[in-house]
């Protein structure tokens, strides 16, 4: 994935389903062909592949499990979003939480599956764990922040700071993503001053009444 790489999670939000996923999509696509910078999207499965079909930009899975085909009911593996289109996948979001192991099985999958994987944390010592695992990108989200509004790159640059240190400190390969509160350029700005490849963020151009304007103004200052 080039960086910068911003990647919006449209989690369960009403507006980034049905028509909504279609109109961030766009957006999204739009201003990545303007602007060159790559945008990616994680809609709910109901919507990925649709979005595959018809956008050319990256596809993300919000969770994938370590299970392959068989007797796995309720279980998203890997392979299936694959099928679907995906081109990579969140694991150990904040809002759907592994264990070790889970977390471990669930980047053993994407790897066999060519997916990227993006490991989400919380701190700076889960960081530093994560990355010892040898995802492509770590994502540094302070839960408190998450869907609050306020800018972790505001509210806590040292967390990211401490979380690229670290991350980079277990495994020089792995791309550092900051999350949470994201809601501008000047929040972009400051998490790639910090030495972060992207940004992960939903509520700012999920919520957004013109997500193009928002996804505009997030890569103004790149
Ligand atoms: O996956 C995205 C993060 O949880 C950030 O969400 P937020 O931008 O609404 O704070």
């Amino acid at each position: 994935m080039n960086s910068p790489f911003i990647l919006i999670n449209f989690k369960t939000y009403r507006e980034g389903t049905g028509y909504g996923a279609d109109r961030i999509a766009r957006a999204a696509s739009a201003v990545m062909e303007d602007t060159g910078v790559t945008i990616g999207i994680a809609p709910p499965y109901t919507d990925l592949r649709k979005m595959a079909r018809h956008f050319s930009i990256p596809i993300f899975a919000q969770h994938i499990d370590g299970v392959g085909a068989g007797g796995f009911t309720g279980h998203t593996p890997a392979y299936m979003m694959k099928l679907e289109g995906a081109t990579g996948s969140l694991i150990n979001h904040s809002e759907r939480r592994l264990t070790l192991a889970d977390i471990e099985a669930s980047l053993t999958a994407a790897e066999a599956e060519g997916l990227t994987s993006i490991i989400c944390t919380n701190n700076i010592r889960t960081t530093a764990a994560a990355a010892a695992l040898g995802p492509d990108y770590v994502a540094i989200e302070p839960p408190e922040l998450i869907g609050s509004g306020i800018s972790v790159a505001q509210a806590d640059p040292e967390i990211i700071a401490g979380s690229v240190k670290a991350a980079l400190k277990q495994n020089n390969q792995v791309k550092v993503l900051a999350g949470a509160g994201i809601q501008s350029g000047d929040c972009v700005r400051i998490s790639l001053d910090l030495g972060c490849s992207g940004v992960l963020l939903a509520s700012s151009v999920v919520k957004a009444e013109d997500p193009e304007a928002v996804l505009l103004d997030l890569v103004s200052k790149i």
